[in-house]
């Protein structure tokens, strides 16, 4: 069964629907965001979070909680409320070796859900296997292409490739190496992207994802996270991104 789309705000074109939103997982991460942000901005609540509503440039920066549900659900009353032309999933992540070192910034070519479906004899089986929905939603590439090219001029050098998100963080080299089998090329591991992508496919928006790499996909070592160097890499991220170029391109699609 495909995703039933709707126009939540018919009637409502122009500059209403040039916005940009940002759902990230946490407070620091929408600071982060923000920084990297002209102008101020200003909090409206919704159901699902803080809604800071960027002055200086057409972003609504939404903290919606850690996982795919809390990201859907919460982007979802985002977008409910109000119309926009594009959404980004943004934040720290984890990262696969080589292609993503810490402190690296990686632009998602597909955002694919990792971990749903079944554990079958024959190893894991995802929903669509299992004759259900999706795993996989596609940034608009010319999207992708933009943001990457404007990263590259401001001296951000992304990396392009599917991140995944899990519902469970890895933690060991086993593990790592079955999702980096099972996903050639998988760039980052995370953990709301694909229910941000849920959402925004349900409202007929186009999406991107963002990641800024804070620890390596492996064995869990909580002391080789590097949190504060992901979240200047997202500030820095967000300060190059051509934000209306972005939606304008996205209209396109
Ligand atoms: O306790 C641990 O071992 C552990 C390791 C990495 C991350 C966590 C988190 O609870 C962070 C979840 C939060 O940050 C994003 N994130 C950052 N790194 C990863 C990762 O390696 N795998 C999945 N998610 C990661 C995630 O999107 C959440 O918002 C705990």
């Amino acid at each position: 069964m495909t995703a039933h789309v709707v126009d939540a705000h018919p009637g409502q074109p122009g500059p209403e629907r040039a916005r940009l939103l940002v759902v990230v997982a946490v407070p620091a991460e929408a600071e982060a965001v923000l920084r990297g942000l002209p102008g101020g901005a200003e909090a409206v609540p919704l159901p699902g979070g803080v809604l800071h509503r960027c002055a200086g440039a057409p972003v609504d920066v939404l903290a919606a909680g850690v996982g795919p549900a809390a990201a859907a659900a919460a982007a979802s009353a985002a977008l409910a409320a109000r119309p926009y032309g594009l959404v980004a999933s943004a934040g720290i992540a984890g990262g696969f070796a080589p292609h993503a070192p810490v402190g690296a910034t990686v632009l998602a070519d597909a955002i694919v859900v990792a971990d749903l479906g079944a554990e079958t004899p024959e190893g894991f089986a995802d929903v669509t296997e299992l004759g259900f929905g999706t795993v996989r939603h596609t940034p608009p590439p010319a999207v992708v292409a933009l943001a990457g090219k404007a990263l590259g001029t401001r001296d951000v050098d992304a990396v392009t490739g599917p991140v995944l998100t899990v519902s469970t963080v890895t933690g060991s080299t086993e593990r790592a190496a079955a999702l980096a089998a099972r996903h050639p090329g998988a760039a980052a591991e995370a953990m709301e992207g694909f229910g941000v992508a849920e959402a925004a496919a349900r409202y007929g928006v186009p999406v991107f994802e963002l990641r800024t790499v804070s620890n390596p996909v492996g064995p869990r070592d909580r002391a080789a996270w590097r949190i504060g160097e992901a979240l200047a890499a997202l500030e820095r991220a967000f300060a190059a991104l051509p934000v209306r170029e972005l939606i304008e391109e996205a209209g396109r699609g």
